[in-house]
């Protein structure tokens, strides 16, 4: 599933990030995939150590907290700390899978069920840039104004264009669902959002008390915590 989440960040938070990142030492993106990768990503991120980057790492954290939609959408149960990255000058991704197993500072491992794209600038900052995810119905092409975030399967193929004109800035980030299954995850999903607007529109309470106890008996059977 595809979704665009608008206003994880307010725009003043989104430009405060962009400040901070103004100024900071980035490196090579190649430095954190693996061969498959590398061969196809031309982009800068902030380092792994970076102090910045678990700053505004923990900024993004603390705003996904807050967004019911993000958790809906993507039921996590880990989040592998956010990274930041920019494209300039013809930078692009072109079209890989991540990672499915990823390591963690501590030695842990968290497996990738969903990715994020945080956007930190405004399409109008730059030209290209378009996240281009492919599924079965063809590819789809997403830039997102500032602070605003796609969630799209971790299984796809996806790569980011070349960026012809300004800087394209933003976080990503993986997450371990509770709900490994993406078209389980969808199911829930859209059934959370249609029970929630069966509330908000006064729908009888019986009836929303039973889909309510439907959705969490099969998020019951599903999740793995
Ligand atoms: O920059 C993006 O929007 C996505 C980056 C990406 O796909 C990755 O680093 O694996
Ligand atoms: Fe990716």
């Amino acid at each position: 599933m595809l979704l665009h989440i608008p206003r994880i960040l307010s725009p003043e938070k989104a430009a405060e990030i962009r400040g901070r990142l103004e100024a900071a030492d980035w490196a090579d993106g190649r430095e954190t995939v693996g061969p498959q990768g590398a061969r196809v990503k031309r982009n800068h991120q902030l380092p792994d150590a970076s102090p910045l980057k678990a700053e505004l790492g923990q900024m993004v954290l603390d705003a996904l907290q807050a967004s019911p939609l993000f958790f809906a959408a993507a039921l996590p149960l880990r989040i592998l700390p956010p990274r930041f990255n920019r494209y300039t000058g013809g930078g692009q991704y072109g079209f890989h899978v991540d990672g499915s197993v990823m390591r963690q500072a501590d030695g842990s491992h968290i497996r990738s069920d969903v990715s994020c794209t945080l956007f930190l600038n405004d399409p109008d900052d730059y030209d290209g840039g378009e996240l281009i995810i492919a599924d079965t119905y063809g590819e789809h092409e997403v830039t997102l104004p500032a602070g605003d975030a796609l969630v799209y399967p971790s299984s796809s193929l996806h790569r980011v264009a070349p960026v012809t004109r300004g800087a394209r800035i933003a976080s990503f980030f993986w997450i371990q669902s509770m709900v490994r299954d993406d078209a389980r995850r969808r199911m829930l999903f859209e059934m959370d959002t249609s029970i929630q607007k069966l509330i908000a529109d006064g729908a009888d309470e019986g009836a929303t008390l039973q889909l309510t106890g439907v959705y969490h008996n099969l998020l019951r059977s599903w999740a793995e915590t």
